[in-house]
């Protein structure tokens, strides 16, 4: 598990800030984490800020919701760009979704560092296609702590890091959860739709 570096409550002209990145696969538990560590900053009585691209509409327009239902109230922005104004008043940063955002957040994400702010940003790391999502890449670099956690193969009960999409599109993003994507180790994400889904064993 994590363990949040020590902010010592300095004048702001003296703050430290830092990145923190959260990456995997859906269903990875990168929501649950931001969320905990958000939680933390709040009971520390932090001014905590939570951001979202708006195009992720998926469960709510405002809450940022686990697939296990945690759920944490976040503003809805157009672009990265948007986030600076209004984390202006914070000391700590969430932003979840970042694959979707445009590339201008690895700048934002360095500048509210910079600004002594703490920013915790979580993402998918890989496409469908196991490519590289947008700017994680780039993320991943400039952060100061990285954190890659890993989901569960529905196939056959391994350590999953790929989300396997289970419909024919093509296009990059196609919202959905369980409907369309499930979690694969590398050996069954490469059988592909032919994957032997091992069967609930009772006792
Ligand atoms: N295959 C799976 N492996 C592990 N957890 C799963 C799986 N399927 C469902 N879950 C549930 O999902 C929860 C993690 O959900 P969470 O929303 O934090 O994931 P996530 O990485 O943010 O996913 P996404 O990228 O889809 O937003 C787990 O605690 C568990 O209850
Ligand atoms: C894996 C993958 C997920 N997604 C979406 C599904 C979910 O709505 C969201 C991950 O939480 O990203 C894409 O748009 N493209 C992809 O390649
Ligand atoms: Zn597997």
């Amino acid at each position: 598990m994590f363990i949040e570096p020590t902010r010592r409550r300095e004048p702001p002209h003296l703050r430290v800030g830092w990145i923190e990145l959260i990456c995997g696969s859906m269903f990875s538990g990168k929501t649950e984490e931001l969320i905990r560590r958000l939680n933390r900053a709040r009971i520390a009585k932090l001014n905590v800020g939570i951001f979202k691209p708006s195009l992720d509409t998926r469960y709510h327009d405002q809450n940022i919701v686990s697939h296990n239902s945690s759920v944490i109230t976040s503003i809805p922005v157009p672009d990265a760009a948007s986030i600076l104004p209004l984390a202006h008043a914070c000391d700590v940063v969430g932003i979840d979704e970042a694959q979707f955002f445009d590339s201008a957040v690895v700048d934002v994400c360095n500048q509210l560092a910079n600004d002594g702010k703490r920013v915790i940003i979580a993402g998918l790391d890989m496409d469908f296609s196991g490519k590289p999502f947008g700017c994680m890449p780039q993320l991943m670099a400039v952060a100061e702590f990285v954190t890659k956690v890993h989901a569960i193969c529905v196939v056959c009960g391994d350590i999953a890091h790929y989300s396997y999409r289970l419909v024919p599109s093509q296009e990059r993003v196609l919202l959905g959860e369980t409907d369309s994507y499930e979690a694969r180790c590398r050996r069954c994400f490469h059988l592909g739709p032919d994957a032997p889904h091992r069967e609930w064993v009772q006792e």
